[in-house]
């Protein structure tokens, strides 16, 4: 089965199976028939792919509803440490952080539900990123949360002095300030 559980509510980790021959190897990166089978199919509206340097730091953001985002991630070149918030309140969970690696060579994809604040940081010289989404872009819901908030102690992997980050992102506000109207 190619779907692993978290221990957080609709987040699960795909692992696509990969035929490897002497000429490399070919896998179906997406095949709506597979999630479909678990529950877990999406109407995917917009793809987003970024391209980041050793160092940087995206996140941790979300867009309030009625534009919140279901997305499915996975590293097209380079290894990132996913991270993801579950801020659901109500949620058992509620607060609880979950970090995993993504790379072009496991090959996983995380798939975040709505209702979580995601970021990532790039562990490899560069990182090119891509992920589904079944909400368009709403520059006006954007929400986010400090990547550095004391209370979640979020380990990047990242030593202080090589952190690289967007201006928008070093003035959010901590989990306990940050509006939020997840259920
Ligand atoms: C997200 C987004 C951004 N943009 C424009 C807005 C800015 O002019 C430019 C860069 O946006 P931003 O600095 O918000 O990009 P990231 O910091 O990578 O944001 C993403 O980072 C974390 C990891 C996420 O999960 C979200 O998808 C998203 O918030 O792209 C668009 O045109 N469409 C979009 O969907």
């Amino acid at each position: 089965m190619p779907f692993f559980e978290t221990g957080f509510e609709g987040l699960v980790v795909y692992e696509p199976r990969v035929f490897h021959d002497d000429r490399g190897y070919f896998f179906e990166s997406y095949n709506q028939k597979v999630f479909e089978a678990e529950g877990f199919e999406r109407t995917w509206v917009q793809d987003n792919q970024a391209r980041s340097t050793y160092g940087v730091i995206r996140g941790l953001h979300f867009q309030h509803e009625p534009y919140a985002q279901t997305k499915l991630i996975r590293s097209l070149e380079g290894t990132i440490l996913d991270v993801v918030v579950d801020i659901r309140k109500g949620s058992p969970t509620y607060g609880k952080v979950f970090a995993i690696e993504l790379s072009a060579a496991n090959k996983r994809q995380l798939l975040v539900p709505r209702g979580f604040a995601h970021g990532y940081s790039v562990l490899s010289e560069t990182a090119e990123i891509l992920y589904k989404c079944d909400n368009f872009y709403n520059k006006a819901a954007e929400g986010g949360i400090r990547y550095d908030d004391p209370s979640l102690n979020i380990d990047w992997k990242i030593p202080a002095e090589h952190a690289v980050l967007s201006t928008k992102d070093v003035e959010l506000p901590v989990l306990a300030e940050a509006e939020n109207h997840f259920a």
